[in-house]
């Protein structure tokens, strides 16, 4: 699938410190430690809604990582997929009277849209599951053969699970245990009552043809894929069998990312699949989680439509630490312009205090579990004194430009 046109990155003089991160795995912010080419796959959306201000301040929790490491040298390998083939989708697009194809399709150009608007830096492999059905529908041929995999016994319907148990390492990703794992199981698509499985959480990786959905040929027989396995076939296929960072917000903690990390320590047999895997929290209005199902949606492509300049979106959502819930609010949305315009403000002057201090800084905060709202701080006060005492380097307001739009996406 088409990726969307990518801004470049300017570079920057110097270096900052290793990007340290937390991983819900070990439960602790630690050292990312990339090759020459980082490998990071961060789950896309499933095409209806988008693009949310949840979408969007996960993404750009993301973007952060692919800038930060681009500006400690290395190149990053980018992959993230689209869930264009799923049962939401199809229970939305029956809603709306639409079909199913037309939406994604709708959607997925919505969300391209919305990135390239907020500068977020494309991914190198942009995947649908649709188009990548082969490969998906291999993988679990692989996982029955080796009998990481079952079906059901069901005469009718001959469904492919996997068998959560295989890996022996089950439950490192989320360390959720059992009662919480059936309990979001059922929440987020799984069918932990169904009768003949070997373990109520065991997900499903191939549903066999029901009449009226749609379904594609295999040597499994006609059917579609499970959710979490489409995730491990496009990053096994194109970042290899260990990867730096498996991203997502946290609703993807499980079943989405533990089962999406099994299914792919299954087939290479190394563990871990992610050496960091991290999570977003969830943007809310109005107190509650902005979700599709809530419908308190709150659109990129409708604030963009009024006029709202994207940086001011972005510096929006990364006004608060990227692990925390937090509420989006127009308040959120004025303090972000407002501080835009005095940003603009202090590098549109012909000199400015020293910024190579600020740039350090910048690195430091950002290197640090991203802490966004520490690195905007000092930017606040460099602008603060620039338009204060106006400061005599001529150099500097130029150095805090490029700075903020490598580091932080940040088009002043
Ligand atoms: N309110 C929210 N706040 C922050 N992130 C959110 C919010 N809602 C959804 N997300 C994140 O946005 C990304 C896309 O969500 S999604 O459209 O539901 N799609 C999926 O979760 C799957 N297609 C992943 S393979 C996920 O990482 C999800 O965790
Ligand atoms: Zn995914």
């Amino acid at each position: 699938m088409q990726t969307w046109a990518t801004v470049d990155v300017p570079r920057l003089p110097g270096g900052g410190p290793p990007l340290r991160l937390y991983d819900t795995a070990t439960g602790r912010v630690r050292p990312t430690a990339p090759g020459p080419t980082a490998t990071m796959y961060v789950c896309g959306i499933t095409p209806y809604d988008a693009t949310h201000l949840g979408h969007a301040a996960t993404y750009l929790a993301f973007d952060l990582v692919n800038r930060l490491w681009r500006d400690l040298g290395h190149d990053v390998n980018y992959v993230q997929n689209v869930t264009d083939i799923d049962d939401p989708l199809l229970e939305r697009a029956a809603r709306d009277h639409d079909d199913w194809v037309v939406l994604g399709m709708r959607e997925t150009a919505l969300f391209r849209e919305d990135m390239e608007a907020l500068r977020v830096l494309a991914p190198q492999h942009y995947i649908g599951a649709v188009e990548a059905m082969g490969e998906i529908a291999e993988l679990v041929g692989k996982l029955l053969a080796s009998g990481a995999a079952y079906r059901i016994d069901d005469p009718e319907y001959p469904d492919v699970y996997f068998d959560s148990s295989v890996t022996g390492h089950f439950g490192y990703e989320s360390h959720y245990d059992e009662q919480k794992m059936i309990e979001l199981s059922r929440e987020r698509g799984g069918d932990p009552d169904r009768p003949g499985k070997r373990h109520p959480t065991d997900a499903l990786l191939w549903r066999m043809a029901r009449p009226d959905e749609p379904s594609w040929p295999s040597d499994l027989g006609p059917g579609r894929p499970g959710w979490h396995v489409e995730c491990a076939a496009i990053a096994l296929n194109r970042l290899g069998t260990q990867i730096d960072l498996n991203g997502g917000g946290s609703d993807l903690i499980f079943p989405h990312h533990e089962f999406g990390a099994a299914h792919a320590e299954a087939f290479t047999g190394e563990h871990p699949f992610a050496r960091h895997y991290t999570h977003t929290g969830m943007i809310g209005l109005d107190g509650e989680k902005m979700s599709k199902s809530r419908g308190n949606l709150v659109f990129v492509s409708k604030l963009r439509s009024q006029g709202v300049d994207p940086n001011a979106i972005r510096l929006g959502l990364l006004a608060g630490h990227y692990r925390e819930d937090r509420p989006w609010t127009d308040d959120l949305l004025t303090q972000a312009q407002e501080r835009l315009a005095r940003w603009r403000e202090a590098v549109a002057l012909d000199a400015g205090p020293p910024a190579d201090d600020l740039v350090q800084r910048l690195r430091t905060h950002l290197a640090d579990d991203l802490d966004t709202p520490a690195a905007l701080a000092a930017v606040d006060g460099w602008a603060a004194e620039a338009l204060e005492r106006r400061g005599t380097d001529p150099d500097a307001p130029a150095l805090v430009r490029t700075a903020l739009d490598a580091l932080l996406g940040v088009a002043l």
